[in-house]
């Protein structure tokens, strides 16, 4: 059995990963954390965890996370960087679902999360916890950083039409996403109480989201270009919608003449026959949220409204694969498990 520890237990993404790991087969957990409910069981504040987990909160340092093969951190920003030394010398590979490891770019990473990145030659080593783009790499990882919700659909959206060389004018790429709250985490937040996010829907970081470098940074690795090379470029905007769970992306590219005259229908459907977690739909498909949730499925539909233009359709469920469901396909592949191991649950209806 593999024997794991949860950093950051008491939140959506580690309540997620509590859902999915206590019914993997090959999963034992042993440390969850909390600094504010330590000594509390988990099943008192998470009754549906009942029979289940078995475990108390403790703190992260009665945790004895060093006896763990894998670690998750399902943190702020910034927890993961500082302990992860400390960890990998004792053998633990990592997953964090925070930025810590995403951002190749120290001064992107400052940026962004204002503060130092406080070990460059770990980020530099972790893989980006992508697995139907960097699989073979993550197999070998000993640190993951888990993508971000948004950029996970963007670049499984975008990636048959940038793999493709010509296809698309990919210096002018477009992604509109739409998020339901549990996206900002279960902190108290005025923006997310029920009476400021229900029976509403506005975009928000239009000036700029921290979403924005890393899907740029990942878009570049996907085509093949340089990093920071403005022949690829994606124009981002988020927006809140009055649901739970759930991400919807609509992409558009722009096409080539010579792309103009593809089958993306064929092109979607090729490129992701083999991917268990990745559905491509019927032609004339419009995927919705539901239609994922509570699952670490994608579902994408490819359309063309214009003679000129691609438009994608994503969803996901932004705690599933967005977040937790793709830091255990990623545990899997670095534990040499079957990836699906765990993940196959059926969406939840209605
Ligand atoms: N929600 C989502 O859809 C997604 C979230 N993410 C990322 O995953 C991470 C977790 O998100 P989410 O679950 O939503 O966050 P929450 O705010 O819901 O939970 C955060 C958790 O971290 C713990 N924590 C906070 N500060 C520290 C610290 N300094 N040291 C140790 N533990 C700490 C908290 O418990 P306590 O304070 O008691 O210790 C809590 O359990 C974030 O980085 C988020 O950006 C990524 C993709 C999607
Ligand atoms: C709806 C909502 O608020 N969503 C979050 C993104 C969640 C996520 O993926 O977070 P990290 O990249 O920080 O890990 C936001 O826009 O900040």
């Amino acid at each position: 059995m593999i024997k794991v520890g949860i950093v950051g237990g008491t939140g959506y993404t580690g309540v997620e990963l509590l859902r999915l790991l206590s019914q993997h087969p090959q999963v034992k957990i042993t440390a969850i954390t909390s600094r504010k409910e330590a000594g509390m069981p988990v099943s008192d504040m998470y009754p549906s965890l009942r029979g289940r987990v078995d475990l108390a909160f403790t703190t992260p340092d009665e945790a004895r996370l060093n006896e763990c093969d894998v670690v998750f951190f399902a943190t702020p920003h910034g927890v993961a960087m500082a302990q992860a030394r400390e960890l990998l010398a004792d053998g633990v590979k990592i997953i964090d679902l925070a930025a810590d490891f995403r951002l190749k770019d120290t001064a992107e990473f400052e940026r962004w999360y204002g503060m130092p990145h406080s070990c460059p030659d770990l980020l530099a080593e972790a893989v980006y916890g992508l697995p139907e783009l960097h699989r073979e790499a993550i197999r070998k990882a000993r640190i993951v950083g888990n993508p971000g919700c948004y950029p996970t659909s963007v670049q499984l959206g975008f990636a048959p039409l940038l793999k493709t060389p010509g296809l698309v004018d990919a210096a002018h790429l477009i992604a509109n996403c739409a998020s339901g709250v549990s996206g900002a985490g279960r902190k108290a937040e005025v923006h997310t109480l029920l009476a400021e996010a229900s029976d509403n829907f506005k975009a928000y970081g239009v000036k700029g989201h921290r979403h924005g470098p890393e899907i740029n940074q990942q878009l570049r690795v996907i085509a093949g270009v340089a990093p920071g090379s403005a022949a690829v470029h994606c124009v981002f905007v988020p927006h809140l919608i009055p649901a739970i769970r759930g991400i919807h992306s609509t992409l558009y590219a722009r096409l080539t003449p010579s792309g103009q005259q593809a089958d993306l229908q064929a092109l979607f459907e090729a490129h992701y026959r083999d991917e268990p977690f990745v559905d491509v739909m019927p032609a004339g498909s419009a995927p919705e949220t539901r239609s994922v949730r509570a699952s670490n499925f994608v579902r994408i539909a490819v359309h063309k409204p214009a003679p000129d233009l691609a438009m994608v359709l994503v969803v996901e469920d932004n705690l599933t694969k967005g977040a937790s469901g793709q830091a255990v396909q990623c545990m899997n592949l670095m534990c040499g498990l079957d990836e699906t191991t765990g993940l196959l649950q059926v969406p939840v209806l209605p």
